[in-house]
């Protein structure tokens, strides 16, 4: 039985002839995810735009993007994640451009990126970091698209679930590795996953975001005291009355 993963990656894989080409914006100067990480004397708090997903079906459908940034970024919001899967989020590129043109934070690409084509694409509109799914890659593809990512000045967050993975993660030398809290096989959350792979790896130099299932300020203390120097948060924001009181909440002192 294939998992939803494979058949989302299928799907990218269909997809990738029919990406737009042209030029990249060579005048372009990223802004830096990592430097904004280092920087901060709070949890970073990464917010997401996601309107549906597979394991949630709708969650808010009906959102305007660049509204829904403008309140994050009016909340503090240290970077915003714009997830642009069309069939099984409901986003798309233009979220992301639309986004990019009403915030000053890093904005994130997240997407299933298997090729340098959507690197290319996700550069033209406007993507400051892109994301790399390590369940995704095997090795060679993973430090190639990392590569690519960052001969165009893009940060790259490398997204692991489990000790393998960071393993494997660990070998490219990222800058900032993701430790996702919902295992993409079974859809099952649970945030001590980053607390028990922080035990192990909190000292081996890479900045750490917890991903996934994010909801209280205490979850945020839980995932600061495991090492974790920000948030990557999306249903919690997606759902939340006052967005930007929510990310206050969140951003709790390193
Ligand atoms: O809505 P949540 O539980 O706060 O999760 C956000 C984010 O971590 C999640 O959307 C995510 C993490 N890694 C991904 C990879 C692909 C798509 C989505 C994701």
């Amino acid at each position: 039985m294939g998992t939803i993963l494979d058949e989302i990656i299928t799907q990218k894989k269909a997809e990738l002839d029919s990406l737009p080409s042209g030029p990249l914006k060579a005048d372009r100067e990223p802004v830096s995810l990592a430097e904004m990480i280092k920087d901060s004397n709070t949890m970073a708090v990464i917010s997401e735009v996601k309107r549906a997903s597979p394991s949630k079906g709708d969650i808010n459908q009906s959102v305007n993007p660049a509204e829904q940034a403008a309140k994050y970024a009016g909340g503090g919001a240290d970077a915003i994640s714009v997830l642009t899967d069309q069939k099984f989020f409901s986003g798309t590129m233009e979220d992301l451009g639309q986004v990019k043109r009403t915030v000053d934070v890093p904005v994130l690409n997240k997407d299933f990126i298997i090729d340098t084509r959507q690197i290319d694409n996700a550069c033209r509109h406007g993507a400051d970091v892109i994301l790399l799914i390590v369940a995704a890659l095997d090795d060679a593809a993973l430090k190639a698209l990392c590569g690519h990512a960052e001969s165009l000045g893009l940060d790259v967050l490398v997204e692991v679930h489990d000790e393998a993975e960071m393993e494997r993660a660990l070998r490219i030398e990222p800058e900032i590795i993701g430790i996702n809290n919902r295992d993409l096989k079974t859809f099952t959350v649970d945030i001590a996953n980053t607390e028990k792979l922080l035990g192990k790896y909190r000292d081996s130099g890479p900045l750490f975001i917890a991903e996934s299932g994010i909801r209280t300020r205490e979850d945020a203390l839980r995932m600061q005291c495991a090492g974790a120097r920000g948030l990557l948060v999306g249903e919690t924001l997606m759902t939340a009355d006052d967005p930007a009181g929510k990310i206050e909440e969140l951003k709790v002192e390193l």
